[in-house]
């Protein structure tokens, strides 16, 4: 697939996977790990792929080669769904130089037993990569989402290179009913959204370039109007609310605490407001970190469990602050049949998140819905839709 006249995409599409990283759920639309190829007077390859797809890949390039050989690898990123064929690679082209970062090459020794010495060019912030016509300018992007990845910009063609930066679940050889920002965010907040600062440390860098063209390595090549995506990107590793909503995630065993979440969303939304609601034993959680992003008021419902909280919840809330959860409006309701303190629990363990605001209003369900939690209700209702 060409990208531009002299850039050619030579990535895989994985149909086979169920949970990347080892957790979320791609089951139903797959991944892609995109690899590129820049064909200019020198030849370079930035990327290789998931070892299941390493013989695909290697053919997908000899196809673009016609008959060149590849002058360089450019290792943006060592995670093993990017870096798996780097050996094979250097197997089949052992004239070719590998380029990447100081810390990549102490990976590539842990992963393959070497560095590539005598065959290997260290590049850091403001290297230049000249291969001709096309000349790559390497940008830095310290954990974005490891600590070795860097960026890489082709002034010749206006294109980034942005390792993980953009990415998105899914294979390319479907089209994603959802759209790029759906299964973007999951992405986002899953893997890139703990390291918000470092991310806006590299759109800053960004800023000062030509941008027409977006390369990730995971998802679609991005090329028609950037300004969206920079701009979404701004937004979620700022922590400012994408949307105006409400997230209700609820932990509940018997129903009660169920039924109390789902009126409270019938509550909200009679008063207007958007809701998404959950059920942390049974939908995917990282949907549920993902909408607690996207919109600025979250409503946490668990029963009290043991003198605590439901597992679910205790997960839900320790991924939250794991990814640096912040700048939201949160409302506690807990159930309990002889002494409910799940709302007590749940704010102890919330304590650890900055700029967090709580409703004054809660609701304490003791056993099953009655007069008085509904009039409850009504009131966090209103409180949250004022
Ligand atoms: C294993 C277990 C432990 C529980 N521990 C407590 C407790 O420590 N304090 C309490 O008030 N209720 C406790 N409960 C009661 C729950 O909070 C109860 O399920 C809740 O009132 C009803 O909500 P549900 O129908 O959504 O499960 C416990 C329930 C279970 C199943």
């Amino acid at each position: 697939m060409e990208i531009t006249e002299d850039i050619r995409y030579i990535g895989v599409n994985d149909h086979d996977i169920d949970l990347f990283e080892g957790q979320y759920d791609v089951s139903e639309n797959g991944m892609s790990y995109n690899s590129y190829v820049i064909l200019s007077d020198k030849v370079a390859v930035a990327d290789t792929v998931d070892a299941h797809f390493v013989d695909e890949w290697l053919g997908n390039l000899e196809a673009v080669l016609d008959g060149r050989t590849p002058d360089y690898l450019i290792v943006h990123h060592m995670e093993p769904d990017h870096s798996a064929g780097i050996a094979a690679f250097m197997e089949r082209y052992p004239e070719a130089q590998v380029v990447s970062s100081a810390m990549a090459f102490k990976m590539m020794k842990n992963y393959f037993g070497t560095d590539f010495a005598g065959c290997s060019v260290v590049v850091k912030e403001g290297s230049e990569l000249d291969l001709g016509a096309h000349k790559l300018a390497f940008v830095a992007a310290p954990n974005v989402h490891w600590p070795e990845v860097m960026f890489s910009y082709d002034a010749h063609d206006k294109v980034l290179f942005s390792a993980d930066g953009f990415g998105k679940f899914g294979a390319n050889d479907i089209e994603d009913p959802e759209g790029w920002s759906c299964e973007a965010r999951r992405y986002y907040f899953g893997i890139v959204g703990k390291f918000g600062k470092n991310v806006q440390a590299v759109l800053k860098k960004a800023a000062g370039l030509d941008i027409q063209v977006i390369c990730p390595l995971h998802g679609p090549v991005l090329k028609e109007n950037l300004g969206y995506y920079l701009e979404t990107y701004n937004t979620w590793s700022s922590y400012q609310p994408e949307d105006r909503g409400v997230t209700i995630a609820y932990a509940s065993v018997y129903g009660h605490m169920k039924q109390t979440a789902e009126e409270l969303a019938a509550a909200l939304e009679e008063r207007g407001q958007k809701v998404s609601l959950f059920d942390l034993a049974r939908d995917d959680m990282a949907e549920a970190v993902e909408d607690a992003f996207r919109y600025d008021r979250l409503v946490l419902c668990s029963i009290t469990y043991a003198t605590g909280i439901f597992p679910f919840m205790s997960t839900f809330i320790h991924t939250l602050a794991e990814h640096n959860y912040q700048n939201r409006t949160i409302a506690l309701v807990e159930g309990g049949s002889w002494m409910p303190m799940a709302a007590k629990v749940m704010k102890k363990q919330l304590a650890e998140l900055s700029d967090i605001t709580f409703t004054q209003a809660g609701v304490t369900v003791l056993g099953a819905l009655d007069d008085d939690s509904r009039a409850q209700i009504a009131t966090l209702a209103d409180e949250l839709s004022a």
